[in-house]
């Protein structure tokens, strides 16, 4: 009897009050309450499970289903599917912008809001005008689909927000994470928790995650009981990579909409093929897992098939749908998950991004929603743009990484500058010598950065360098950086290594940065770096001159300045620019206030991202550290007797430190609460109110007190 209806699904606030199991009963499945007019159809259901009488009750915003009627196994299986598919996806339950009812129609533009009539959508457009989306969808041969502003934005506008078509565990795990399915916790096989259907493991018997999400895949997961006894016992059995893909996979049935979209997306098939790594790692543990243990016994007949397409093609497709577009979020409690979203990966890649994203990451109806905001000016016409790649590597590293994960290479203004906008943070120390056998003192930069195969070139002396010399000597510096800040290291260890780096690499170098980065971080806290245990040099040396750099430029100002009356004149420009440039940078970092190692790692951090669309937290902990220092040293010198600092410094120091403090909070605002972000907010907030307190204590103006975030 298809198109029946099951009249007692409604959520009213009587059923509420029944008791979860009514006697007798046995539980079909437990789904989300439709609003009442969208009680779902029934269709193609056996007469005999109609006669099942059905009771409901709520339990942790579900709705629960018990029959009362002996069903055999396949009748209830297909009751089952059918109310699953039958369901209305929880974001297409929206409310009337204007009157609260329920509003079948979304704004066809941003999708962001809807009307129960179009009555109510022409009366709210003056208002919703100003909000509706502010990007056009545009197509070129070069770039494929991206997002352009159709209105000039400023730093904070909203330009997306929306909920993910499909959440899940990374597929590219390097560790072997075990996650609970329901709420992407950190799980473990150690534990009796697991899903009493298909064993994969759950966090525990609280688990506040979707049951409904699990609901889908566990049908397929549990198909081959004797594969899932076998998973209990071995780790290998649970591959986590599978299951995005596979959750994207159900969308066919569950939401064809949504199927739509995630295979309307960019997959790169031609750049995937036979012969690549991707093929190959792809073929083994997503599409062989899948088949052989799971879609391959997938009942034919009988029953409608849960799933129409499992092919090989589609699954590698799916694949390369989620490498090419799933965004990455950090959950507070430290697993990392992807997910796709309906319009989010449009955006183009930029190295200079011009948008931020901030996900919610807290349990509810909003959860893993996105939402992308202007991170600086965007003028009308403008390019949409986020960052697909990491912002504090250098140009090589960047490009490489784009080409074989995104199968494009980047042509932007920072790839194209060889010194990365002024910053260096690729550049090399040259290490040759002059004809007297003293160190040569240039910089190696790439001659043309958007070659691959670049030479490096000193900007003092003839030597060059392949691009493949350049890349392993950086590979091998990056490993050893990478491994020692893995591992804890105690300043005295960050303090030898920054050193050894220093011999190849210019100080503003990458590797140097995420060095002297961790090292600003342990003076003052680490044990036997504690503030007061710091001495004067030390903590000069976090707040003082970066001897390396001064040395460095001083060092090669005054060659310049030398070889300019001995050069012929094409390379006379070239080197009047170098000049200059560390003339102006010299000129920046002597003055008193910049010249210290935060200041530098900040100035580096605000060139390659001025609006804090991906480096905020970076910024902050760098604003965090250098107030702390700036504190304790004007502790210190009030201490001393006679004191060391008269009132008047005392009073400009601490707005100094207040108005760090007051950036970082800036910089943090748009960060959730719980995230690393969140967290860094929340001691940037105790700082200022000590530093109040302070303030109060010496009876200073404080001038700036009352401003907070
Ligand atoms: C997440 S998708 C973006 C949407 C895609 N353009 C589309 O039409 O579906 C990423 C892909 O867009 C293209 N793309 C994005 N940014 C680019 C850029 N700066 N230069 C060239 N291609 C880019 C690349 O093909 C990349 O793999």
């Amino acid at each position: 009897m298809p198109g029946q209806k099951i009249e007692p699904w409604t959520p009213s606030t009587e059923v509420r009050h029944l008791t979860p199991r009514p006697p007798g009963c046995v539980k079909i499945t437990s789904l989300p309450p439709p609003p009442p007019d969208r009680v779902p159809d029934l269709p193609d259901l056996p007469a005999r499970s109609l006669k099942a009488h059905m009771y409901s009750c709520t339990w942790k915003q579900t709705v629960t289903l018990w029959t009362s009627s002996g069903l055999d196994k396949s009748e209830f299986s297909l009751i089952r599917t059918s109310l699953v598919r039958a369901m209305p996806e929880e974001e297409d339950v929206m409310t009337c912008d204007v009157c609260g009812a329920h509003a079948p129609n979304k704004c066809s533009a941003c999708k962001q809001v809807a009307y129960c009539s179009k009555e109510h959508q022409k009366q709210d457009w003056t208002r919703h005008k100003e909000v509706c989306r502010p990007f056009e969808v545009c197509s070129s041969p070069e770039l494929g689909r991206h997002l352009l502003a159709s209105r000039d934005l400023t730093p904070g506008d909203v330009i997306l927000s929306e909920l993910p078509l499909v959440v899940g565990p990374k597929h590219h795990s390097q560790d072997e994470a075990v996650l609970c399915l329901l709420c992407h916790r950190p799980a473990s096989l150690d534990t009796d928790y697991r899903c009493p259907r298909c064993l994969w493991p759950v966090c525990g018997p609280d688990c506040p995650g979707d049951a409904k999400t699990h609901a889908h895949e566990c049908v397929v997961l549990r198909v081959d009981p004797q594969q899932s006894r076998r998973n209990v016992t071995s780790q290998r059995g649970y591959h986590y990579e599978a299951i995005t893909p596979l959750r994207c996979l159900l969308q066919q049935r569950r939401s064809p909409r949504k199927w739509r979209q995630i295979l309307e997306m960019e997959a790169h098939e031609g750049d995937r093929g036979p012969g690549t790594d991707a093929y190959r790692e792809v073929r083994e543990k997503v599409v062989g897992y899948l088949k052989t243990n799971f879609l391959d016994k997938l009942p034919e007949s009988g029953a409608e098939p849960l799933l129409e397409d499992t092919s090989e093609k589609t699954l590698l497709r799916l694949c390369g749908v989620l490498d090419v577009n799933a965004l990455e979020l950090s959950l507070p409690f430290g697993t990392e998950i992807v997910a796709l979203y309906p319009t989010a990966y449009l955006l183009e890649h930029s190295c200079m991004p011009n948008t931020r994203h901030s996900f919610e990451t807290a349990p509810g109806t909003r959860q893993y929603r996105v939402t992308v905001t202007a991170a600086r000016d965007i003028r009308r016409g403008e390019h949409i743009t986020t960052m697909y790649t990491h912002a504090l590597w250098g140009t090589q590293a960047r490009r490489e990484h784009l080409k074989a994960t995104k199968y494009f290479s980047c042509r932007c203004q920072r790839c194209a500058d060889p010194t990365e906008l002024g910053t260096y943070v690729s550049a090399m120390k040259c290490l040759g010598a002059n004809s007297d056998g003293a160190a040569c003192g240039g910089i190696q930069l790439p001659t043309s950065p958007l070659e691959e195969d670049s030479d490096w070139k000193c900007d003092l002396c003839p030597i060059t360098l392949s691009s493949s010399q350049v890349n392993d000597l950086v590979t091998r510096i990056g490993d050893e950086v990478e491994d020692i800040l893995r591992g804890g290291p105690t300043v005295k260890q960050l303090e030898e290594l920054l050193d050894k780096v220093s011999t190849f690499l210019h100080p503003n170098h990458y590797h140097c940065y995420a060095v002297k980065h961790s090292l600003v971080q342990l003076y003052g806290h680490q044990h036997g770096y504690k503030p007061q245990q710091l001495t004067l040099q030390q903590l000069d040396n976090k707040y003082g001159t970066d001897i390396h750099i001064l040395l460095y430029m001083y060092s090669c100002c005054f060659r310049h300045v030398l070889l300019l009356f001995q050069t012929s004149a094409p390379v006379v420009s070239d080197m009047y620019s170098c000049c200059f440039r560390h003339v102006l940078l010299l000129f920046q970092t002597c003055t008193p206030v910049v010249s210290d190692m935060c200041r530098c790692l900040l100035t580096i951090t605000e060139t390659l991202d001025p609006g804090n669309a991906r480096l905020a937290l970076y910024s902050s902990v760098l604003q965090y550290e250098t107030h702390n220092a700036v504190v304790q040293l004007a502790r210190r010198r009030l201490a001393q007797q006679p004191p060391g600092i008269g009132r008047d410094e005392l009073d400009s120091k601490v707005k100094e430190a207040r108005q760090l403090l007051l950036r970082a909070a800036q910089a943090l605002a748009p960060e959730p609460d719980l995230s690393a972000g969140g967290r860094m907010l929340c001691l940037v907030n105790k700082s200022l109110k000590e530093l109040d307190i302070w303030v109060k204590e010496l009876g200073l103006s404080g001038a700036d007190r009352g401003q907070s975030c």
